[in-house]
């Protein structure tokens, strides 16, 4: 992936321990205890818990740290805890001095407080083996790190708090960012971005970006819309861009309790984006089970009404699609509409030409609108499709709209306009410029355009072009005659 493509969150973070801001205190506690770890001395405690809310730079602090002193960052999360094997290497890891290339290495553990229960007691003992027996600095994150199970931690760590950022460098920060991508930024703008994120700067990054892209600049104006629309209820693509960005369960949840769509029609933008966001095979395999099951609980509510089963399609397309994600990298992604929604779509606008045209032949013909539709429409059809000469009279004869046209001729559309325009030069004088006008109401709903030569055709109303329709030869040359030679019309 270029750069141009990725996550501001990604492009921007600290490549050195001073570009982490607004963290001093935590800075102070943790470089002098590392330090010991680098000289050669290690610590009493030999793992670090940094500790404190999302996106203020606890991550970041271990990543700028490992860049600037030349270490190799080995770095498991709640996730893989669970699984013995990847403890085990990672238990190997530790115990040796050195990479293979002789690089020294610290080891993070990100989300700690993701343990949960007896279910992962094995996970925590494990962890606490490795703090003991390690030969590298171990950190730890956490959010909360006051679970009475993760007491032993505590105890087996140097607890360094992390705070909010306040929100003069948030704003720093962004401003930062719309310099370098060369964005049209109002630092009121900013302000508003950085009060709403209440210290989570990389939630505020994410904010920024999304109205960059959005709208090409970032103003008072578009940040209030943005934000109050928010409040309010995700669009699909919202809604997907919470959903896979969502480090937590609840963040994903609320992805999907706060969309702007029915369930059904949820599920299936889901569905559709899963491998545009996700790269990994396996990850794309969990992703869809878990909402092939929110799909089924969609279904028994459907049947039997029970709508208490709504929060298991909510956990399994929220939470389970968006913790699915094992392997593959955060990328950001071009969200598609669902080709199943476009297709029924289509296939509406299909219905309304057909209706449309059936009523034409019906009239014509004084056949009802049914056998119009399916004795004479194939017909019709075939024609359009073997003989663009015979269509073009009688498209023009039927005054049919060019919808109507393209419709019958299908892949012949091209031919059949070349005939007709042909035709209507041969019908009039020469002078008269050939054109295809609008004829909005012929089908109803859609916007739809009628055959017809001549200047002033363009303003033919819906009325007279179906008054001309049905009044065919006589009128047509009747406005001939008088000069007018607006609208031909072919007997056929
Ligand atoms: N103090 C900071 N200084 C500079 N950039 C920061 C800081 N805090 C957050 N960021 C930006 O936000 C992004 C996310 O930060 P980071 O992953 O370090 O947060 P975190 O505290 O580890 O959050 P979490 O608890 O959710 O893991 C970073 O990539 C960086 O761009």
């Amino acid at each position: 992936m270029t750069t141009k493509n990725l996550p501001w969150v990604i492009k921007y973070r600290p490549r050195r321990i001073d570009e982490v801001v607004d963290q001093e205190q935590a800075k102070e506690k943790f470089l002098p205890w590392l330090r010991r770890w680098l000289q050669g001395r290690p610590p009493e405690k030999k793992a670090a818990l940094f500790y404190g809310p999302a996106g203020v730079g606890k991550t970041s602090l271990v990543e700028a740290a490992a860049h600037e002193y030349g270490l190799e960052i080995i770095e498991m999360n709640a996730s893989d805890f669970r699984r013995r094997e990847d403890i085990e290497r990672i238990a190997k890891i530790a115990a040796t001095q050195y990479s293979l290339f002789g690089r020294k290495r610290i080891i993070l553990l990100d989300e700690v407080d993701g343990i949960s229960g007896t279910a992962d007691k094995g996970g925590l003992d494990a962890i606490l083996d490795l703090i003991n027996a390690t030969r590298h600095p171990i950190v730890m994150t956490a959010n909360d790190p006051w679970d009475q199970k993760l007491r032993p931690l505590r105890e087996a760590a140097l607890m360094i708090p992390f705070n909010r950022l306040s929100e003069r460098y948030v704003v720093q920060a962004l401003k930062r960012i719309c310099l370098a991508e060369k964005i049209e930024c109002e630092d009121a703008a900013l302000k508003l971005i950085a009060q709403r994120s209440e210290g989570d700067l990389r939630s505020a990054i994410n904010d920024l970006q999304a109205i960059a892209e959005g709208y090409g600049r970032v103003t008072v104006d578009i940040v209030k819309g943005v934000l109050a629309s928010r409040d309010r209820q995700y669009s699909p693509w919202e809604m997907l861009r919470h959903l896979f960005m969502a480090k937590y369960a609840w963040q994903a949840k609320r992805a999907v309790t706060h969309a702007d769509l029915d369930y059904t029609t949820m599920l299936q933008w889901i569905n559709e984006n899963i491998a545009v966001q996700y790269s990994d095979p396996e990850d794309i395999w969990r992703a869809h089970e878990s909402l092939a099951r929110a799909d089924i609980f969609m279904g028994r509510i459907m049947r039997s009404q029970s709508w208490d089963l709504l929060s298991y399609v909510f956990d399994l397309a929220g939470p389970g699609v968006a913790l699915a994600r094992k392997k593959s990298k955060f990328k950001w992604a071009k969200y598609q509409f669902p080709q199943k929604i476009l297709l029924l779509a289509r296939t509406k606008e299909t219905r309304e030409i057909r209706d449309a045209i059936a009523e034409v032949i019906a009239k014509r013909l004084h056949v009802s609108r049914a056998r119009a539709k399916s004795e004479v429409l194939p017909l019709l059809s075939v024609i359009f499709r073997e003989r663009p000469d015979y269509a073009a009279r009688l498209a023009i004869g039927y005054n049919l709209t060019d919808g109507m046209v393209k419709y019958l001729a299908g892949p012949m559309y091209n031919q059949v306009k070349e005939h007709i325009n042909m035709l209507l030069l041969r019908l009039e004088k020469p002078s008269t410029v050939t054109t295809i006008t609008p004829a909005s109401s012929a089908t109803g709903t859609q916007k739809q355009t009628a055959v017809s030569t001549g200047a002033r055709a363009s303003s033919s109303s819906a009325s007279t072009s179906r008054r001309r329709a049905s009044t065919g030869r006589r009128s047509s040359s009747r406005r001939r005659r008088k000069g007018g030679g607006t609208q031909t019309t072919l007997p056929i």
